[in-house]
């Protein structure tokens, strides 16, 4: 392949590089050129964006062919490959199986992978399409699994599991302990405990996929991961076992001590944990875990869903002053550039090095990949350095959970409040569950579930600072428009 050259290069295929590479097309003269470098011939993007709030927002997710998604973009061009090493003196990267891209200014947007504690061929993590895939399939024959993890992935697949048995062993005292505090996780405990959910009748059917096979084997190189998946996945596909009906066990405050064959099983001492008989048993299970409190069950299955490693390490490898933050992530400043001058990084892949906003911090999610990826784009385009975006002044995120909207707002789970925060409470059992958090009369985090119509007004409170204590008593009182007290 003969070298390119582009003026805006930017590698990865997931939403920060297309919403990097859309937001530049629009910002750069039409002869400016930019190159898409991605693995993965599926991008993904943002579409039907919707304003929640000021800076809340919501999009659906669509998974297409580069070139499709692109195809409006005159000025973009996209380079099947994968990244293999950045020659940053050259002002170079070099891919895999040859071929080289100049560059004036870059942006990596190589995204993360799962971390993995235990390898074995009985534990999966989920990341993409094709992890998605062959958990499907894995799936189809397994009568009982072990999710270890107690962040999103976890939540999803526990409440959208089916036929299966379900240990979830969490390393906390609630579940789903990443997004919600112990309250919340006592109000979602009974939708867990369903035997089974119509997942036909809670889809929002916002994530599309289409079938086109991988620009490279990602099998071979299974360092590289395709676009993570985002909204919905778990209720668009089906994650169905080979077990009658399904039950779940929660085990909190443990995490997985060691992964045991079932003839290293059979020739131990060990006894496996008495589960209710409502669980199917097996004579021998393809697996056994043993959990930190010396619990032990047999599964068919192991689901890893322990959090996210950014894919920095092809770029730090023969650059050694390009700064890496102590989570993994390449370190970027206000301007979204690395240590490196002119190299500059978005989404998963990277950790911002700036002193956050009171009420901002980075969590490594669709929206603040899809944020960071324009908002890079903004910087690289720009002579002088940009104003930093208002979307990181306050932390946003609408998902859902549990067949429920949820929305979180600020400090959602009181991270770094002090001990005068206190928590506003307003709940319906299983259909609606409020906190706000207020510190010194003034709201600093809310966590929303349902439909409740108050992201608006909290938003608004948490960025202006608006001292509440006059109201505070009546803030989530239904009865009540708050809204009219600060018009
Ligand atoms: C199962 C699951 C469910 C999720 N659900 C939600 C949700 O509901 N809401 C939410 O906000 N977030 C969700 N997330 C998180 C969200 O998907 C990610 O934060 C977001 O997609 C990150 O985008 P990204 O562009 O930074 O990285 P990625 O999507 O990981 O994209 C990275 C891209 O870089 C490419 N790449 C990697 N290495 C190379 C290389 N060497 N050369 C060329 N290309 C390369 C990859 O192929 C990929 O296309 C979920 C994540 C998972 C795994
Ligand atoms: N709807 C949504 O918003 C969704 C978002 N996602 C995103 O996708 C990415 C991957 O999801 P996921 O893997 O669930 O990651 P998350 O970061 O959401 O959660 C990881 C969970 O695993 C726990 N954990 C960490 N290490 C261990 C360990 N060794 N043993 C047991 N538990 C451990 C963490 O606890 P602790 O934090 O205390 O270390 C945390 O509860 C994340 O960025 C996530 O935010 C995924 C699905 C849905």
């Amino acid at each position: 392949m003969e070298d390119l050259f582009g003026d805006f290069v930017i590698v990865g295929g997931g939403i920060a590089a297309v919403s990097c590479a859309q937001e530049l097309s629009s910002l750069v003269p039409a002869n400016a050129s930019i190159i898409v470098v991605s693995a993965h011939a599926l991008v993904k993007a943002a579409s039907n964006w919707r304003q929640v709030g000021r800076v809340a927002e919501s999009f659906d997710v669509t998974e297409q062919k580069a070139t499709s998604i692109f195809a409006d973009y005159p000025n973009i061009t996209v380079v099947p490959a994968k990244v293999a090493s950045l020659d940053y003196s050259s002002k170079c990267v070099r891919l895999d199986g040859g071929g080289v891209v100049r560059f004036k200014k870059l942006c990596i947007a190589t995204g993360a992978r799962p971390k993995m504690q235990f390898e074995s061929d009985f534990v999966l993590a989920i990341r993409d399409t094709e992890t998605v895939k062959t958990f499907q399939r894995r799936l189809k024959d397994a009568k009982r699994i072990v999710i270890v993890g107690n962040g999103g992935i976890a939540t999803e697949l526990v409440y959208g599991l089916r036929n299966v048995d379900i240990i979830w062993a969490v390393k906390h005292s609630s579940i789903s302990a990443t997004f919600f505090d112990a309250g919340a996780g006592q109000f979602f405990l009974p939708e867990l405990m369903q035997p089974s959910h119509d997942n036909e009748a809670t889809a929002m059917k916002r994530l599309k996929y289409t079938t086109d096979s991988p620009a490279v084997d990602t099998a071979a190189s299974p360092s590289i991961t395709g676009s993570a998946l985002g909204p919905d996945w778990s209720t668009n596909v089906e994650i169905k076992g080979a077990a009658m009906g399904r039950h779940v066990r929660v085990v909190y405050g443990v995490e997985l001590d060691a992964i045991v064959s079932p003839a290293d099983f059979r020739g131990s001492q060990s006894r496996i944990t008495p589960l209710p008989t409502e669980f199917e048993e097996k004579q021998e299970w393809n697996v056994y875990v043993k959990l930190s409190n010396g619990e032990i069950y047999g599964c068919d299955l192991i689901v890893s869903a322990i959090g996210v490693d950014p894919n920095s390490e092809l770029w730090t490898d023969g650059n050694p002053t390009l700064k890496v933050a102590s989570d993994g992530g390449l370190e970027v400043n206000e301007q979204m550039e690395t240590s490196l001058s002119g190299v500059y990084a978005a989404g998963d892949v990277c950790t911002t090095g700036w002193s956050p906003a009171p009420h901002w911090m980075q969590m490594r999610l669709w929206t603040q990949a899809r944020q960071m990826g324009a908002y890079a784009a903004r910087c690289m385009a720009a002579s002088n350095p940009m104003q930093l975006d208002i979307c990181f002044e306050i932390f946003t995120h609408v998902t859902s959970f549990f067949g429920l909207k949820v929305i979180l707002l600020g400090k959602y789970n009181g991270q770094g409040l002090g001990a005068g925060c206190h928590a506003l409470l307003r709940v319906q059992n299983g259909e609606e569950y409020v906190k706000v958090l207020v510190e010194d009369g003034r709201v600093h985090g809310a966590v929303l579930v349902g439909e409740t119509d108050l992201e608006e007004t909290l938003e608004n409170l948490i960025l202006n600072q608006t001292d509440i204590s006059h109201i505070e008593d009546g803030l989530l009182d239904p009865s009540i428009d708050i809204e009219d007290y600060f018009d």
